[in-house]
């Protein structure tokens, strides 16, 4: 038996065992570097993303408020518009009565009277058959100016149709109501241009005083009318 060269094999063999054990060890070094590398870089690529999905949702975000901004302003435009007069800019029929109940609820709370006016010009008829349908229009704007600068800002004036407006305005005396129809028939009386004619509008003017002559809207603007029909029949008799 020769022991050396027996011996000799061994070695090569551990020698050969080494370098594979070294070269296996070596390896996964490689793949352990390589596995942080690409964790590291998913890493990055999930930071990025999150803030690529960050500031989509923002400016998803800044679209969707822009949007409900105008989305609200066109339904303000819209209840603008279904609230008041075209051609006057006042409110409208539609608004009185929710003013009304409003006006009326406030008053009694404080233990005020309230006036309601019933106003239709006399003879408007005529003037939108002598001067045209455009003068019409120019005297119907002229009445909601005046009548506008004759009460207070807390007050309401509207157009409910044609030539026939309704006022709401808190009184506290019932001669304080008196006194205010008084001035909006002056004020309406000051001669004015329109359409390069000088004109003066008479109106009749009906009053109804809460508590006085109703507590109801529908009792107040009726015996409103109705006084103002008898001022309108009065004046025909004059005639
Ligand atoms: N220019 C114009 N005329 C209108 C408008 N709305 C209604 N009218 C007219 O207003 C007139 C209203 O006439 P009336 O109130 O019935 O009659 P009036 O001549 O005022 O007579 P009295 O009320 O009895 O004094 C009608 O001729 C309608 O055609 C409008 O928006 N513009």
């Amino acid at each position: 038996m020769n022991l050396r060269a027996d011996h000799h094999g061994e070695e090569r063999r551990l020698f050969l065992l080494r370098r594979k054990i070294a070269a296996a060890e070596a390896t996964l070094r490689t793949l352990e570097a390589a596995i942080l590398q690409a964790r590291s870089a998913q890493g990055l690529a999930t930071a990025h993303d999150a803030r690529l999905e960050n500031e989509r949702l923002l400016a998803q975000n800044h679209r969707m408020s822009q949007e409900s901004v105008s989305v609200n302003a066109a339904l303000q435009q819209a209840v603008q518009a279904a609230q008041t007069d075209p051609l006057t800019g006042l409110r409208n029929r539609e608004v009185l009565w929710d003013r009304l109940a409003h006006d009326l609820s406030l008053a009694r709370r404080h233990g005020k009277r309230l006036a309601v006016y019933f106003l239709d010009v006399d003879d408007f008829k005529q003037v939108n058959d002598e001067f045209g349908h455009a003068a019409g229009d120019l005297l119907l704007q002229h009445v909601a100016r005046v009548l506008l600068a004759s009460v207070r800002d807390s007050d309401t004036v509207c157009r409910i149709g044609g030539d026939e407006f309704v006022i709401l305005a808190s009184a506290t005396l019932p001669e304080d109501a008196v006194q205010m129809g008084t001035k909006i028939g002056r004020a309406l009386g000051t001669p004015c241009v329109l359409a390069g004619h000088v004109m003066a509008v008479s109106a009749s003017i009906g009053c109804a005083l809460f508590p006085e002559d109703g507590e109801s809207p529908g009792v107040l603007v009726h015996k409103a009318d109705e006084a103002m029909y008898r001022r309108k029949r009065a004046r025909a008799l004059e005639r």
